[in-house]
């Protein structure tokens, strides 16, 4: 089952051979990118810098969108409408996978695609420097819950989930993919916190733990009220087990998040708006206040204007947001 590579960049993160447009992708969402990929060699091919056009997209190709949300739309556009051998476009034949954080992708994918699969990341990586992507996940890279959107499984989703095993990335296939995602999304509300303040140094009780609970009671709330299922963290954690630990690579500790990595790198964007502000967008439509949740994303989005290093934000600037 061949998939193809990155049209829009050469963006380390979506430069692998399998996965599907890209803008500011980062290691969180790369996926597939690190897949094979020697701890911390550089990856990137021929493919990724030839554009959408330049591919010759089969029947069987897996389209597998590996961008930050904000930049999902983009990703999308530059490949619903390319031709697929045989006939077709990709939009009506090939199956594409949102292997991102978020809620938001599966929706915006299915306005276009017809076969949507939404994909749980779990995938400790880091990429901070152009051409490389490193997989911290030990002894597997990931674990990648994957469905059929809305609901439901299929063959494709199998021989994927078969195809991913094989790569040393763990794949349980759902009925309920997006109940894992939103479960997920609980647990990435602190990915703006860690990337404003940074990680916690030495033992002790970990700084700003108020702001991780606070933000998770909102998203819990939110998601109750709104009548949406999600997993627990004990359940994910359970499933994992310890298959997919973040282990130092080349000497190094995988330093933060996602989101950490976005500001670390300078990326000029943050995917926080699909994460704390899915749950600020879910609150207002439902009538449930997310106050931390808003001033988190409020902060990470200052953090991305004014160029505020990962780790920079002071603590008390959050606090004025929260009176
Ligand atoms: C779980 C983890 C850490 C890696 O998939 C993540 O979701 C992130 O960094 O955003």
């Amino acid at each position: 089952m061949p998939a193809v590579g990155d049209p829009a960049s050469a963006d380390p993160a979506s430069a692998g051979s399998t996965s599907a447009g890209s803008t500011s992708a980062d290691a969180a969402s790369a996926g597939q990118a690190s897949v094979g990929a020697a701890a911390s060699e550089p990856v990137g091919g021929d493919a990724s810098r030839n554009g959408a056009a330049g591919l010759r997209l089969t029947p069987d190709t897996v389209l597998i969108l590996a961008v930050k949300s904000q930049d999902t739309e983009a990703a999308l556009r530059s490949w619903a409408d390319l031709p697929v051998v045989g006939g077709g476009t990709a939009a009506q034949r090939l199956p594409l996978l949102t292997a991102q954080n978020g809620v938001a992708n599966e929706r915006a994918a299915a306005r276009l695609f017809d076969r949507v699969y939404p994909v749980t990341v779990w995938l400790p990586a880091t990429h901070l420097e152009p051409g490389r992507v490193v997989a911290n996940g030990h002894p597997y890279s990931g674990m990648l819950h994957l469905g059929v959107f809305p609901s439901g499984t299929d063959e494709t989703a199998e021989q994927i989930g078969a195809d991913l095993v094989a790569s040393r990335i763990l794949a349980p296939v759902r009925a309920d993919a997006m109940r894992w995602k939103y479960g997920k999304l609980l647990r990435n509300l602190g990915n703006g916190i860690e990337a404003l303040f940074g990680r916690s140094a030495g033992a002790g009780p970990a700084p700003h733990a108020d702001l991780f609970e606070a933000v998770r009671v909102e998203g819990e709330a939110v998601l109750t009220a709104a009548g949406i299922s999600y997993t627990s963290g004990a359940e994910e954690a359970a499933e994992r087990g310890d298959q997919v630990q973040a282990v130092p690579v080349g000497g190094g500790q995988r330093q933060g998040g996602s989101t950490w990595q976005s500001l670390a790198r300078d990326a000029g964007s943050a995917e926080t708006d699909y994460l704390n502000g899915e749950i600020v967008l879910l609150g207002r439509l439902h009538g449930v206040p997310t106050p931390v949740n808003a001033a988190v994303q409020r902060a990470v989005r200052r953090a991305v204007r004014e160029r505020i290093p990962a780790g920079g934000f002071p603590r008390a600037e959050l606090d004025v947001l929260l009176r």
